[in-house]
């Protein structure tokens, strides 16, 4: 019902704060990181990732990205440390890339954005009952940012890219099962980490970002592949490629960003 939010002139970015005022808010995400203008913290230590018990279900189209949802009925799957005071369970992950050749990472760094970022969204399931609520609360989620840039093909991305004509229009999804995101991850686990807000609306400043250094490599073959992907529903008439479906770097206003050894 009614005008929804995208990607677009009309019903992009720009647009966002007039149903979302929080978009003008004082912990926005993405943000420009600047590793010399980041605080070395001794106190932050390593970041777990314990996916071996996870429990993928579906991958879907949701009219803003591709998603790839797990099982959060138990603790299988989270992550823990680093700045996070207890685990938090895995939910999904998505992506947001650009158009052919342009940007299309969420956050850049010393202004330099990636061709595409993944996020590994997980919800504080200690202190909040749902979801929902978690994604409401200051500390009740914390989003993995993991850059993408360019050059030879990535050896695991092509289950997910085989995966994506079966999910071609929006409210598309099918069965997706036995992926674990830990072949996704770059070698190292440092990080960068601030106080932030979901990418998208309802842009709830929920998140706390923990956004990796070091990027995965995927080709520029397995990144068009996302570019089949459309905005619209199979039974729109309107046929828009889904590409550039990320929001551009917020104020940091009084926030510091914090980096682990
Ligand atoms: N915006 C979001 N994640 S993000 N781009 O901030 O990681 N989400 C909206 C609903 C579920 C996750
Ligand atoms: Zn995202």
């Amino acid at each position: 019902t009614g005008h929804h939010w995208g990607y677009g002139k009309e019903d992009g970015p720009s647009a966002w704060h007039r149903q979302y005022p929080v978009a003008k808010g004082n912990r926005q995400s993405p943000i420009d990181i600047i590793p010399n203008e980041a605080r070395r913290d001794s106190t932050l230590g390593p970041i777990f990732l314990k996916y071996d018990q996870c429990r993928s279900l579906n991958i879907a189209n949701n009219g803003h990205s591709v998603v790839v949802e797990f099982d959060d009925s138990d603790d299988r799957s989270v992550v823990l440390g680093g700045p996070l005071d207890n685990p938090y369970r895995l939910k999904q992950f998505h992506f947001h890339w650009g158009g052919k050749g342009c940007e299309g990472s969420e956050h850049t760094v010393a202004g330099v954005g990636y061709a595409s970022e993944l996020h590994v969204v997980h919800w504080n399931a200690v202190k909040y009952k749902t979801y929902n609520d978690a994604a409401a609360a200051p500390d009740g989620l914390a989003v993995l940012g993991i850059f993408l840039e360019l050059g030879d093909d990535h050896r695991w991305l092509h289950m997910i890219t085989d995966a994506l004509y079966t999910v071609k229009f929006k409210g598309s999804a099918t069965d997706f099962k036995g992926f674990n995101p830990k072949c996704l991850l770059p070698s190292s686990l440092h990080y960068w980490t601030y106080l932030g807000s979901l990418t998208t609306p309802p842009l709830h400043e929920s998140v706390t970002w923990i956004v990796l250094k070091e990027p995965i490599v995927v080709s520029e073959k397995q990144l068009g592949m996302f570019r089949m992907l459309q905005f619209n529903g199979e039974e729109e008439d309107q046929r828009m490629r889904m590409e550039n479906n990320f929001r551009p770097p917020q104020n940091l206003k009084e926030r510091i960003v914090r980096s682990s050894n």
